[in-house]
């Protein structure tokens, strides 16, 4: 029993000595459990990270970017610097795509105009035509620009941009993709050492290439056989470019500095496994200082199997499905969509995977939208969908319904399933969706229950 009964022959002197040992007690006991508490809740925030692992088709490293510049800005803003230099690539690898696709020998040259004539006589698309010869003369330096930016990127090893089934001149790089291709694990860690000493002279002098090179660009941008190309090119329906190449004035600027838009339109194919571990900043949720491990995975097919060892220790799977995918047929001659599906069933089928809360991110509903507007049938590429209306949101809800519908069907017991439509190179809307993710996967794993809850607040 504390404290102890006085004993009864307690004089005045004892009784005000033993009041004041115990006063002393009492404070230090109430110390000790606050000391306790304080652990306790430190514990708390240290405990296990949050496993995210994101799968699906394209969109999956532009959404990891929106977590880090939503829930980690300062970090984000350090590293924004270093993906300057993967912009610049992104503008060479363009403009040197574009000269290869105009190149004499190229199959995939725009053939002439339809034999138009301007009234003083001169053909304007030989006059356009000698203008990319000269350009390309001129931007010949962007080829070298290309070979030590991606040795920067890749720690020395050759570019991986996909080899070419277009047959070039032997003084042409043969590529037919603009898309820069980097394995994982050398992006950030060289990206950073691109500006560290000895990386920075050279970094400087590609810039100040660049910079020399800009007019030139600006000049093939508007010239009108490479406008005609770029929207003729199915390569380049999907791809930034022309966002790129809109702002190649700003980008190749000696003092130029990647925005968000910026940094979210740059492609980096990724190769295997990425982990990016993210320690929240801010007061956006009360599991501040909560660290998030999230894995980027290459997204082709033949990279999946590398997928399977992470699946083993993940809180929360986020699955992208790009809205605009469904006249897309992958390398393997596959439809992009029937192949999301597929991959869906068996990530849902998974028993590894059958604790997991899934997340179902619909992106690219911008790129839906232009599909839609420019009169292409989605019943012509999925017959099921019959005679419902070709608009976006019908669409999106269709498809939303339909992989709800495999992930019941495949869970046994209820599970979560969360999903969202947005467009991941829009920061602004894509916000919402991130502080949603954020609560599922920082509360649900500790309050099970709450998912009934969300779901009745149509949360989900
Ligand atoms: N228009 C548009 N482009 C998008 C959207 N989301 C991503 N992109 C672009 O699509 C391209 C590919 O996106 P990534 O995030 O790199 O795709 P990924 O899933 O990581 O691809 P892999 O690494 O090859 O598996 C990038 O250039 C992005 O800017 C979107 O909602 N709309
Ligand atoms: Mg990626």
């Amino acid at each position: 029993m504390w404290p102890p009964l006085p004993p009864p022959d307690e004089s005045e002197l004892e009784r005000a000595m033993r009041v004041q040992e115990e006063n002393i007690a009492a404070a230090k006991s109430r110390e000790i459990d606050l000391q306790i508490e304080t652990d306790k809740l430190e514990a708390q925030k240290k405990r296990k990270p949050i496993r995210i692992l994101l799968l699906g088709e394209s969109g999956k490293s532009t959404i990891l970017k929106n977590f880090q510049f939503h829930f980690a800005p300062i970090a984000f803003k350090e590293d924004s610097l270093a993906w300057r230099a993967v912009i610049h690539l992104n503008l060479v690898c363009i403009v040197n795509f574009v000269l290869d696709l105009l190149h004499p020998t190229s199959p995939a040259q725009p053939r002439d105009g339809g034999g138009r004539s301007s009234r003083n006589g001169v053909d304007p698309d030989s006059r356009s035509t000698d203008e990319i010869k000269q350009l390309r003369m001129r931007l010949r330096p962007l080829r070298e620009v290309e070979i030590i930016l991606f040795k920067k990127l890749t720690m020395g090893k050759c570019p991986t941009r996909r080899p070419s089934s277009v047959t070039l001149g032997s003084d042409q790089s043969s590529f037919k993709s603009a898309d820069v291709v980097v394995r994982s694990g050398s992006g950030w860690k060289v990206l950073s050492k691109l500006h560290g000493p000895g990386g920075q002279g050279q970094i400087n002098e590609v810039r100040q290439i660049i910079a020399a090179c800009c007019p030139d660009i600006v000049s093939l941008w508007e010239n009108e056989t490479v406008q005609s190309a770029v929207s003729s090119h199915e390569e380049f329906q999907e791809h930034a470019t022309t966002f790129f190449l809109n702002n190649a004035l700003r980008i190749c600027q000696m003092g130029y500095e990647p925005t968000i838009d910026d940094i979210l339109r740059t492609r980096l194919t990724t190769l295997g496994v990425e982990e990016h571990r993210l320690t929240l900043e801010g007061g956006q949720i009360e599991q501040r200082n909560q660290e998030w491990v999230i894995y980027d995975v290459g997204g082709s097919r033949t990279q999946r199997a590398a997928w399977v060892p992470y699946f083993d220790d993940v809180t929360v799977i986020i699955f992208i499905v790009p809205l605009s995918a469904f006249n897309q047929v992958l390398d393997e001659s596959v439809f992009s969509l029937f192949d999301s599906f597929q991959l869906w069933r068996a990530i849902c089928n998974s028993k590894i995977l059958a604790g997991i809360t899934f997340i179902v991110i619909f992106n690219k509903r911008d790129l839906l939208a232009k599909k839609i507007e420019a009169g292409i049938q989605f019943k012509d590429f999925v017959t099921s969908y019959k005679d419902k209306p070709n608009d976006a949101q019908s669409i999106s809800q269709y498809l939303r319904q339909k992989f709800a519908g495999i992930h019941k069907e495949l869970s046994p017991v209820n599970r979560p399933l969360f999903s969202h439509i947005t467009c991941a190179i829009d920061s602004q809307a894509t916000s919402i969706v991130l502080i949603r993710s954020a609560l599922i996967f920082s509360l649900l794993p500790l309050h099970p229950g709450l998912y009934a809850y969300l779901q009745f607040a149509k949360f989900c």
